[in-house]
């Protein structure tokens, strides 16, 4: 049975602004100048927003206090924290005691060459998915290597699985493979060397 990953913590509500931040990155990205709106007027709107959330939110040294609660996975990073607008966000389950997964279909602001995911925004899924392969393990550490081959491209607009497994941990090395696949073929595999070491908290 897959095993939920999520972090511990939810703010649904913080969540949906999430996912209706998306949307508008997407929906600009897909309008750019192929639009009949008034994109002078959906700045000020945009802008309208941002003043309301920077006038509430918390001073940065608080929020980051926030953000590193609790042992599990974090809410706020770029690749799976579900109040992160720039995550796609990836929701992963266990597959083994050493092996997660997620399923997400990426589009239009995820895109490199013509329709296909950018060869970073890969690296950035399968840096941060090994990462969490470890923490599941049970041993993590700061990525040191990855080496990444990319083997064909990679599709937007279809479903991506991406997959970590912890292979080995010797001493402070730890080494964790990887890989994003399309219809089940591969289209990019990672190799990460990671070290046993972690930056303090903020407190
Ligand atoms: C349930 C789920 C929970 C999920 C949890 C949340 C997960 C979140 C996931 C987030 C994921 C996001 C992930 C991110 O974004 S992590 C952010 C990106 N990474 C970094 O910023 C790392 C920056 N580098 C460093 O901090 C240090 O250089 C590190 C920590 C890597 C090592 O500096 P340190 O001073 O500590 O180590 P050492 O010098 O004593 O060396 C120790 C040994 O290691 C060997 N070595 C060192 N470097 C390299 C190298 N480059 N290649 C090959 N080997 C290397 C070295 O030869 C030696 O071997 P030996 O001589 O002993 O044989």
């Amino acid at each position: 049975m897959a095993i939920d990953l999520r972090s511990e913590f939810q703010a649904p509500a913080v969540d949906a602004a999430a996912d209706a931040a998306r949307r508008v990155i997407d929906a600009l990205v897909r309008s750019g100048g192929m639009t009949d709106a008034d994109m002078s007027a959906i700045a000020d709107r945009l802008n309208a927003v941002a003043d309301d959330l920077e006038a509430a939110a918390p001073p940065v040294a608080d929020r980051l206090v926030d953000m590193w609660r609790g042992d599990g996975i974090t809410r706020h990073d770029p690749v799976a924290g579900p109040e992160n607008p720039i995550a796609p966000p990836l929701e992963y389950s266990a597959v083994d005691s050493r092996t997660i997964e997620a399923v997400t279909t990426l589009g239009l602001p995820y895109q490199g060459p013509p329709s296909c995911v950018h060869g970073g925004v890969s690296a950035l899924l399968l840096d941060h998915t090994l990462g969490v392969a470890n923490g599941w393990a049970g041993v993590s550490g700061m990525t040191a290597e990855l080496t990444l081959r990319y083997h064909r491209t990679t599709p937007l607009f279809e479903p991506l699985t991406v997959t970590a497994r912890q292979v080995s941990v010797d001493g402070r090395k730890i080494r964790t493979t990887g890989e994003i696949t399309a219809g089940g073929g591969t289209c990019v595999s990672a190799e990460g060397l990671f070290i046993a070491k972690h930056p303090p908290r903020p407190r």
